[in-house]
């Protein structure tokens, strides 16, 4: 049996104001500070160690790692960062309020926009200074890979790639990993490790800044899985 640490990044400055990220590279709110350090020490009164960290390449996953690692004396770790860890690209309605857009578009569609494993958000065009082809950190990506939209099911499938070729390898070494990514990045995850339906992913929500254990057999097939508060 093997553990797995997930954990959604602590609460960040757009969470707090209600606004879509996606790969927006906003940073921690002082609560998001709090609850990364908390989550640290929850980690270390269970007595969690690890060998390896993954994160994105947006600094409210890589910040909560690292106060989380702070907390576990555990900066010294190794800690791979991948574009392929980043949030949902939310399109066109990254920077916008929730609350505004669904005034503009109504609850159905914006719950579609949010939940619907198939449903593209707006995109956004190349000349928008949100593409992603125009940030240093994404200049080694191919054109298909950079996002002008995305719906879940495309977030999983770059995720999974990295799963499988990073990830994974670590686990069989017997190493033990802890991923800090997003909110559906984290859902992708978890819809393919439990092997969740489309419709069962629409009602999974996972909270800012609480690990979220793994215990997995030989084969990566969940055990059970459970929320460290
Ligand atoms: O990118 C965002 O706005 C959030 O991190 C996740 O948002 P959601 O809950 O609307 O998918």
């Amino acid at each position: 049996m093997q553990k797995l640490v997930l954990i959604r990044h602590g609460e960040s400055v757009w969470n707090h104001e209600n606004r879509f990220t996606g790969w927006t590279d906003v940073d921690l709110s002082a609560n998001g500070y709090t609850q990364a350090h908390k989550a640290g020490q929850i980690l270390k009164q269970h007595g969690y160690n690890f060998d390896i960290g993954f994160t994105s390449v947006l600094k409210r996953a890589i910040k909560t790692l690292h106060y989380v690692l702070e907390e576990l004396d555990h900066l010294w770790i190794p800690v791979e960062k991948s574009w392929r860890l980043n949030e949902r690209f939310y399109g066109a309605l990254q920077g916008l309020n929730k609350d505004e857009t669904i005034a503009k578009y109504g609850a159905e569609q914006v719950q579609k926009w949010r939940r619907d494993p198939n449903e593209h958000p707006p995109a956004i065009t190349k000349d928008d200074d949100r593409y992603p082809g125009k940030d240093l950190r994404y200049q080694h990506l191919t054109e298909r890979e950079l996002p002008l939209t995305e719906n879940l099911s495309e977030t999983m499938d770059r995720v999974l790639p990295f799963w499988q070729e990073h990830i994974m390898p670590a686990m069989r070494l017997n190493q033990k990993v802890i991923i800090s990514a997003h909110g559906n990045s984290l859902r992708a995850l978890v819809k393919y490790i439990d092997k969740l339906t489309d419709e069962e992913v629409t009602n999974l929500e996972i909270p800012t800044g609480t690990p979220l254990v793994y215990e997995l057999d030989d084969q990566f097939n969940r055990i059970k899985h459970y929320y460290l508060e």
